[in-house]
């Protein structure tokens, strides 16, 4: 698990303050840092274009003209006039070396974007866009120095200085940043960073159901009851990911039962032994409030999803002590609009996703929230986590379903519900990852056959 920052400024505050390193010494450390990154995947003599803004991104990109020269074929293109102090001073240095400058995007190894940081404001100019759009199309392997200038460049890799940004994990710049690394500032990264609510989940944080008890029964591994209506496959593949991932008992339950796998078992009601309950995925509107309440009158940890998110029987289901909700963008602006939370369109969530579910914690902290994405958010009272590791293989109708029954599942093993839902989220991910077929050929079927391969 490694930490996020909404901003860094306070970090290298505490580095000028307690460890006595100066502006200068950390931004050494920064170009040293992509330098050490550039000769590690290229070899000497590589051709390397940086193009630099006015600001200190700029900077680190003319300090590491200068340590590359003359080893490297070195090019630096400045796109203003450096204009902080630090920008000044390293252009002052490089000067002093001697390096050819040049007006346009040459061709080239290496192509290093150090126009600007995070000290990015407002819109580029169309003059500052087109080179970007030239440095897009360029062969070249492409470097973003801290973070991709605006959000525009196209990085096959992103260097970023001495923590993660939560803003590098939006969904819409995951197109944007390429590999993200830390580059160290002069201190350890652990020194250097400090306490923060937003964690960014790596795969190894993976905490599987285990069988070390020896004298156990099937009721030892809980039982998830699916209610399900409607559309009864949803139901059936929940089931079927849930009983895979270790729930000793699984039944569908509701008035369309037919047609389950041996497997499942199935009843009306909530059968006897119910140790938590999956409902939602689809359900369509074929329940009454008071057929739905008939499932809902316990306290068994409970995971909602789909259908259940745009009704407003919701309101019940937020009181519960144990709850997960699994809302992707479109249900989870449903969500917000019958809490009176927010009225919002999915565009202004996916611009602001960290705000809203922030709003939503603060208002609901029992509540365990994931919010599904391209990098998925997953949230309860004041602890913030983002599973970065998911892929396009998922976009795919029942791959929630598959999710839903991997957290009803741990719910069912009695996991905590946030624990339950960042390791079924991890999970997830891990079995698209270990995905060997084409990216598109990906079915929720391939999912579950694969969790016994964890
Ligand atoms: N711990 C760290 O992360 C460290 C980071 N370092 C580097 O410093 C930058 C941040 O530097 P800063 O000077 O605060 O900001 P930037 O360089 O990112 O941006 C400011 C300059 O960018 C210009 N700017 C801003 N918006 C636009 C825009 N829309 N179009 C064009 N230009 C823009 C702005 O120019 P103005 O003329 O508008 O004033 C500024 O000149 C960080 O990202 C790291 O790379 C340090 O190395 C040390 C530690
Ligand atoms: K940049």
């Amino acid at each position: 698990m490694q930490k996020l920052y909404d901003e860094v400024s306070s970090l290298d505050k505490r580095c000028y303050e307690n460890f006595g390193l100066s502006e200068d010494i950390l931004m050494e450390h920064a170009a040293d840092g992509m330098a050490d990154f550039i000769k590690s995947k290229f070899s000497k003599g590589s051709s390397v274009l940086i193009v630099c803004g006015s600001g200190n991104n700029g900077a680190d990109g003319i300090a590491l003209a200068r340590l590359l020269h003359p080893d490297y074929n070195v090019k630096i293109l400045h796109l203003k006039k450096p204009k902080s102090d630090m920008a000044k001073l390293q252009k002052k240095r490089l000067d002093a070396i001697g390096l050819k400058e040049c007006c346009t995007i040459e061709s080239c190894d290496v192509l290093v974007d150090a126009i600007v940081g995070t000290g990015f404001r407002g819109e580029f100019n169309p003059e500052i866009s087109s080179v970007i759009d030239e440095m897009n199309n360029s062969d070249a392997y492409k470097i973003a120095c801290d973070v991709p200038s605006g959000y525009k460049f196209f990085a096959d890799a992103t260097l970023t200085m001495g923590a993660l940004k939560k803003d590098m994990y939006l969904d819409a710049h995951k197109e944007y940043v390429g590999d993200i690394k830390v580059i160290d500032l002069g201190v350890g990264r652990d020194i250097y960073e400090c306490e923060s609510n937003w964690n960014l989940l790596d795969l190894e944080d993976l905490n599987l159901p285990n069988r070390n008890k020896k004298d156990t029964h099937k009721g030892s591994y809980g039982h998830l009851a699916c209610v399900v209506g409607e559309k009864i496959g949803a139901g059936v593949l929940c089931s079927k990911s849930a009983l895979r991932f270790g729930a000793g008992l699984v039944s569908v339950v509701g008035y369309n039962t037919t047609n389950i796998p041996h497997s499942i078992m199935s009843s009306e009601l909530l059968p006897k032994t119910t140790s938590a309950i999956a409902i939602g995925m689809g359900l369509g509107d074929s329940y009454s409030d008071m057929d739905l309440k008939s499932f809902l009158n316990n306290d068994y940890p409970l995971i909602a999803d789909a259908d259940i998110l745009h009704m407003d029987i919701l309101q019940e289901i937020l009181k519960r002590e144990n709850v997960v909700l699994t809302p992707h963008a479109k249900e989870f602006i449903s969500v917000l609009r019958l809490c009176k939370l927010a009225d919002i369109s999915v565009d202004e969530l996916q611009k602001n996703r960290f705000k809203y579910v922030e709003l939503f914690c603060k208002t609901y902290p029992k509540v365990t929230l994931l919010l599904k994405g391209a990098n998925v958010i997953i949230a309860k009272d004041d602890k913030f986590f983002i599973n970065p590791h998911g892929s396009s293989k998922l976009a795919k109708g029942g791959s929630g379903d598959v999710l839903s029954g991997l957290i009803g599942s741990l719910l069912a093993q009695r996991y905590t519900p946030l624990e339950a839902t960042f390791n079924a989220s991890l999970a997830h991910v891990s079995l698209a990852l270990n995905y060997t077929g084409s990216d598109f050929s990906l079915t929720p079927d391939d999912l579950i056959s694969q969790i016994g391969k964890l």
